[in-house]
């Protein structure tokens, strides 16, 4: 398990991240989620060892994570970092054999890494000739290709397009389901609301939510409602215990306090007409983000 105990990092006056208390499960994908400055990347630097906290503890397995457990790690950073000028081959080679692999093991897990990302033809192809998204594929392969037990990923879907994101995830999906414990970061709540069990959600440095999600959505309390019908809905706007009212086209939009508000609403909707859907949703992570800091978050 990986925990952070009260961390905090100031740079001068300005505090980063700010007392910090997290519970990373080992072998399973946690997200870190927050908006431009957040705090996202700067915990990631003080987990990895690579910026120094101003206060609190991390540890890993009860220890300080260092270099000496970098065969362990995997590190896919925020701001990329291939040398363009070397072969994919080369590259990736001398950075699996830095972390401990031998020669011709990197190279075997290096081809099927790209065999896997259909791009089997850039192995021996110098980064420079290569997309900012297929450099990113690679970048993803570097942090991979020795089999760390905790890997993070900052920001590891930025900059790709919809087919490569999907294959990424299901490389991440797959690495978790193959004992990996994962810590990545995004700026977009549904990747991290498809791929974690729990989650924290950081703003100016301090964490405003923090837990499984599931248990999140359920202590959230509120529920969305989408209610079409041949009819006008518009009457709900007022109903009691609706918080949010959106019309569509259809019909309309609803967040109510509760379950029971749902079932109050369908039974006010009884002998009006055709009612085409009446669909009751957990909250979005965005909602709850929304509510939380009362911001729209994109
Ligand atoms: N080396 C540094 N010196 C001074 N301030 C810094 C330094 N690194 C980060 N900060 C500040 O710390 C805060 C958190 O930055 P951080 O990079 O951790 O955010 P983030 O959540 O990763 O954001 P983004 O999604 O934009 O990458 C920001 O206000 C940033 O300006």
């Amino acid at each position: 398990m990986l925990q952070l105990t009260d961390v905090t990092k100031q740079f001068g006056a300005h505090t980063a991240v700010k007392q910090l208390s997290l519970e990373i499960p080992e072998k399973e994908m946690f997200g870190f989620l927050g908006g431009n400055g957040a705090g996202k990347t700067t915990t990631f630097r003080m987990i990895l060892g690579l910026l120094d906290k101003t206060s609190g503890d991390i540890s890993w397995h009860g220890e300080p994570v260092d270099y000496g457990k970098s065969h362990l790690i995997g590190y896919l950073p925020e701001e990329r970092g291939l040398y363009p000028k070397l072969t994919v081959k080369d590259q990736l080679t001398y950075l699996a054999r830095l972390r401990g692999m031998v020669k011709s093991e990197a190279i075997s897990e290096l081809k099927a890494w790209l065999d896997r990302f259909q791009v089997p033809e850039y192995l021996n192809k110098k980064v420079e000739e290569l997309s900012k998204g297929n450099q990113q594929k690679i970048q993803f392969i570097s942090a991979v290709i020795h089999k760390p037990k905790l890997l993070i990923l900052d920001e590891p879907f930025s900059g790709l397009d919809p087919v490569n994101v999907e294959m990424l995830k299901e490389a991440v999906v797959d690495l978790k389901e193959k004992g990996t414990s994962i810590v990545f970061s995004s700026h977009r709540m549904e990747h991290v609301e498809e791929l974690c069990e729990h989650l924290c959600i950081l703003h100016k440095g301090k964490q405003v939510v923090q837990g499984s999600l599931r248990e999140i959505k359920r202590s959230f309390g509120k529920k969305n409602l989408s209610v079409y019908a041949d009819f006008p809905v518009d009457f709900l706007r007022d109903f009691p215990g609706v918080t949010k009212y959106k019309a569509v086209m259809e019909g309309c939009q609803l967040q109510i306090e509760n379950e029971l508000v749902s079932q109050e609403i369908f039974t006010a909707l009884q002998g009006k007409g055709f009612v085409r859907k009446f669909d009751l949703e957990e909250p979005s992570l965005n909602d709850i983000f929304i509510a939380k800091v009362g911001a729209s978050y994109e």
